[in-house]
C-alpha cells in the first residue's frame, strides 16, 4: 500500500475525538477534539504534532456535520487535509453493532443501514457515530470508511453471561440480550496489560476497569472477554458520570406508576442526570475529590457509592474468572484518579489484591504496576487508546482487501 495514513474518527454523544496516525510507525500526525457540539460554547482543539502547533476556536458548532469538516479544514491548514493521497482510510468508533458485527467492517450503504436499526439500543452514541460515517463518505468518497465497534470484543461472551432471565422467545424477538461497550479499549488494555507482565494474552486473566464518563468493567480470560458489566445498552453496570449503571428495574415502573413520569423523562433520568451528577451534582472525579478534601458529604457520599459498586465487580468477575493475574485501571478516571484505585482495592487482600500506595501515587504515561511485589494480583494502571486501536484495525482490513 503506498496511502499509509488512517484518519480515526471517535464520535461521542457531544464531541469528537479524532487522530490522524502514519501506521509505517503508528506515530501520531496530529489529533484533537471538538467539544460541546450542539451548544454556543463549542470548543475544537487541534494539535499538529509534526511542527507542534496548537489551535483552538471556540464558538457555536451546531452539530457532528459542522464538527466534522471544522476537522477537515483544521487538518488542511497543516497540509494534512482529507484530499491528501497519503490517506488510507478513515476508521470510525461505532458504539452498537448488534449481534451482526462482530469484526471491524468497511462501510457500504447496507452497514449505515444496520447501525441506524441499532440507534434505539444506543440512542445517545450511534447517531452521532452515523453523521460521523456519512460526513466522512461525502468528504472523500472513493476512501475506504471503516467501522470499528465497541461490541465486536464482548461477542464471545458464553450464553450463560450474555442472556437475560427472561423469555428466550421475547428476548430474541427484540434483539435484547448483553452487548456490552467499550470493546476497543477492553481488547487493547487487556493485551497491554499481558504485555507488561511479560505474558501472552492466551497465558492470563484480567479484570479491566474502563473508567471514563461512561464506565464498564470486564473479565477476559485468556485474550477472550468472558463478561463485561454493560449490557444492552451502555446504561447497565458501575456508577458513571451520569448514567446510574445498575438499578432494580422496578425502580423504573414505579418512577412511571407512582412518580408519574413518562418512559422518556426516565430515561434522560437514568442517562443523563444519575450517576456522580445526579447523586452530588459533579461528574468530574477531580471535583468531587477536591470537594471531599474540604469536607463535603454529598461528595463523599458519591464516591462511597461509586467505589462500593466498583469493589462488587472486582469482586464478581474473580468469581467468574476462578484466577486473576491482573486488574488494570484505564480511562480518565482509572488512569488519573489514584484515590479511586486505592479505594476499590482496599481490603480485597483475601482475594491477593492490594495496592503500594508509593507505586499508586507515582504519575506517568505509560503502563505501570501500583501493587507490591509480593501480592499474588499484579494491579496496574494501563493507559488506553482507542484511537490507535481503531487505526491498527482499520489499516489491517484495507490492507487485506488490497
Ligand atoms: N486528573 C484527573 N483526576 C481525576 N479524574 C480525572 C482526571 N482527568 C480526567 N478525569 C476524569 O476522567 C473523565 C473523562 O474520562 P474519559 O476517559 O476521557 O471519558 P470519555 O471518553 O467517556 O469522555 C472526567 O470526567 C473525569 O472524571
Ligand atoms: C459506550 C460508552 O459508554 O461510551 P462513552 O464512555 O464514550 O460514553
Ligand atoms: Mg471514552
Amino acid at each position: 500500500m503506498t496511502a499509509t495514513r488512517v484518519l480515526v474518527l471517535n464520535s461521542g454523544s457531544s464531541s469528537v475525538k479524532y487522530q490522524l496516525l502514519d501506521m509505517r510507525d503508528r506515530s501520531r500526525l496530529a489529533a484533537g477534539l471538538v467539544e460541546r457540539i450542539g451548544e454556543q460554547t463549542s470548543r475544537l482543539r487541534h494539535t499538529c504534532l509534526t511542527t507542534g502547533a496548537t489551535r483552538e476556536q471556540t464558538g457555536p458548532i451546531a452539530d457532528h456535520d459542522a464538527a466534522l469538516k471544522a476537522v477537515a479544514e483544521e487538518l488542511g491548514r497543516d497540509g494534512l487535509g482529507l484530499d491528501s493521497p497519503d490517506l488510507a482510510a478513515i476508521g470510525h468508533r461505532v458504539v452498537h453493532g448488534g449481534m451482526f458485527f462482530t469484526e471491524p467492517t468497511v462501510v457500504d450503504d447496507q452497514v449505515l443501514t444496520e447501525i441506524e436499526r441499532l440507534i434505539p439500543v444506543a440512542p445517545l452514541h450511534n447517531p452521532a457515530n452515523l453523521t460521523g460515517l456519512r460526513t466522512a463518505r461525502a468528504l472523500r468518497p472513493d476512501l475506504p470508511q471503516v467501522a470499528v465497534f465497541d461490541t465486536a470484543f464482548h461477542t464471545t461472551m458464553p450464553e450463560s453471561a450474555a442472556r437475560y432471565a427472561i423469555d428466550p422467545k421475547i428476548a430474541d424477538r427484540h434483539r435484547i440480550r448483553r452487548y456490552g461497550f467499550h470493546g476497543t479499549s477492553h481488547a487493547y488494555v487487556s493485551r497491554e496489560t499481558a504485555r507488561l507482565l511479560g505474558k501472552e494474552p492466551s497465558e492470563v486473566n484480567v479484570i479491566v476497569l474502563h473508567l471514563g464518563n461512561g464506565a464498564s468493567a470486564s473479565a477476559v480470560r485468556g485474550g477472550r472477554c468472558v463478561d463485561t458489566s454493560m449490557g444492552l445498552t451502555p446504561l447497565e453496570g458501575l456508577v458513571m458520570g451520569t448514567r446510574s449503571g445498575d438499578l432494580d428495574p422496578a425502580v423504573i415502573f414505579h418512577l412511571a406508576r407512582v412518580g408519574g413520569m413518562s418512559m422518556d423523562e426516565i430515561d434522560t433520568l437514568l442517562n443523563k442526570r444519575s450517576g456522580l451528577f445526579g447523586l452530588c451534582g459533579d461528574n468530574d472525579m477531580r471535583e468531587i475529590r477536591r470537594r471531599i478534601d474540604e469536607g463535603d458529604e454529598e461528595a463523599r457520599l458519591a464516591f462511597d457509592i461509586y467505589i462500593h459498586r466498583l469493589k462488587k465487580y472486582i469482586g464478581a468477575y474473580f468469581a467468574v474468572l476462578g484466577n486473576v493475574d491482573a486488574v488494570a485501571f484505564t480511562a480518565g478516571v482509572g488512569e488519573n484518579a489514584a484515590p479511586v484505585r486505592e479505594a476499590a482495592i482496599t481490603g480485597l487482600d483475601g482475594l491477593g489484591m492490594a495496592v503500594d500506595p508509593e507505586l499508586n501515587a507515582v504519575r506517568g504515561d505509560g503502563p505501570r504496576l501500583i501493587s507490591p511485589a509480593s501480592a499474588r494480583v499484579a494491579v496496574a494502571v494501563v493507559p488506553t487508546d482507542e484511537e490507535l486501536e481503531i487505526a491498527t484495525q482499520t489499516y489491517a482490513l484495507v490492507g487485506k482487501n488490497n
